[in-house]
């Protein structure tokens, strides 16, 4: 369904850029192995249910969104378009759902939070504790609604690609914007292998924004993550660029679906290209689901408008699945309607 998108994409930007932000670690198994497992799926739907018209709006911590789909953080967006992560908002406000702004942007969040549309911001925390809680608090000013935490990525993954192509630095006017200390200085982004359990409480005393933990897999840290007070956990292996040879997102959603026990929503990122996908991940247990390369093809293909018709696209498709499947509302959707994998 995106294929033509993202072949318009690549089309437009240079190949390492592509390549940057197409890639995953290593060989690239969990990279495929997250589409697979979607592919693989097969929907059981229900018939004669008269659902009438749908209804998709979804609330995340007092935030309605127009769909359970929210747009995941991904870093350099002015590498993919001149108007960068500002192009993001504006589309992401348009279709009426919330951007995660990456710590590694290359707009600040002041400036994106200028399109209007809600923002939660993604940190990777930084072992200078100072420093974290200053971006902390700048994203709280600018206004966003949650801090999406990374967890995995102690270490950077092996992206063979980006290696090959030599890319290593972003070229000449384009920094990460989130990075500047006090001195107007960039720091350099740090992966913390140091990173524990503790941080994540520390983090809970500097802000007062709900906590989402983004990139675990295993249902033991789901139940860790709610023991540690976070309000929501995201299910995610960093779209195949951390640990490569992890397991697909949605074949790890239903144990930590059952660990959590409902306490906290479980959201989803990796492979989502269609509203079949969402539909899977819904009735496996997810509240919503996130959506990385295909904004960013969107966002290379026609800026701000590209990413709307990408969000407006599996907007539209999840209505389509819904209705086809017998559901009014996401909430309608049970695990009874994932039939089999093939
Ligand atoms: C180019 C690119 C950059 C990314 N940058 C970040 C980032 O800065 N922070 C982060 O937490 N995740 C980052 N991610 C991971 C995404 O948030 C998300 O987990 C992943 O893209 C979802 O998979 P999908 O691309 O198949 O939808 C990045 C992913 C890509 C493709
Ligand atoms: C450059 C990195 C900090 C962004 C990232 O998380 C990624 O490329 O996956």
């Amino acid at each position: 369904m995106l294929t033509e998108l993202a072949a318009r994409a690549r089309a437009r930007l240079d190949p390492a850029h592509w390549d940057f932000f197409a890639g995953g670690a290593g060989d690239e198994r969990t990279l495929r192995a997250n589409e697979e497992a979607f592919q693989r799926l097969r929907l059981l739907p229900r018939v004669l249910r008269a659902t009438g018209p749908r209804d998709l709006r979804t609330t995340l911590f007092g935030t309605e969104l127009s769909a359970p789909l929210l747009v995941a953080p991904t870093a350099f967006h002015r590498l993919a378009h001149p108007d960068g992560e500002l192009a993001t908002a504006r589309g992401a406000a348009a279709a009426g759902t919330v951007l995660v702004v990456s710590m590694a942007a290359t707009t600040p969040v002041e400036d994106i939070a200028a399109a209007g549309g809600p923002l939660w911001f993604q940190l990777y925390p930084q072992p200078d504790l100072e420093f974290t809680a200053a971006v902390v608090r700048r994203a709280e000013r600018a206004g966003c609604r949650a801090l999406v935490v990374t967890v995995d990525s102690p270490v950077f993954g092996r992206r063979e690609r980006d290696r090959r192509n030599g890319f290593t630095d972003l070229p000449a006017g384009l920094v990460c914007e989130h990075l500047r200390d006090g001195t107007g200085r960039v720091r350099d982004i740090v992966m913390d292998a140091d990173l524990g359990w503790e941080r994540i409480d520390w983090l809970r005393g500097v802000t007062g924004l709900p906590i989402v933990l983004k990139g675990l897999l295993h249902p033991a840290d789901a139940l860790l993550a709610v023991e540690h007070g976070v309000s929501a956990v995201l299910v995610s292996n960093h779209g195949g660029r951390q640990l490569d040879g992890a397991v697909a997102t949605v074949d790890a959603l239903p144990a930590v679906v059952k660990a959590v026990g409902g306490q906290v929503p479980v959201l989803l990122d990796g492979g989502i290209r269609c509203g079949a996908d969402i539909l899977a991940a819904l009735a496996l247990g997810a509240g919503a689901v996130l959506v990385g390369r295909p904004v960013l093809w969107g966002l290379a293909a026609a800026g701000a408008d590209g990413v709307r018709q990408v969000l407006d696209l599996l907007r539209e498709d999840l209505d389509r699945a819904l209705a086809l499947a017998g559901a009014r509302r996401p909430a309608d959707l049970t695990g009874d309607l994932v039939a089999a994998r093939c």
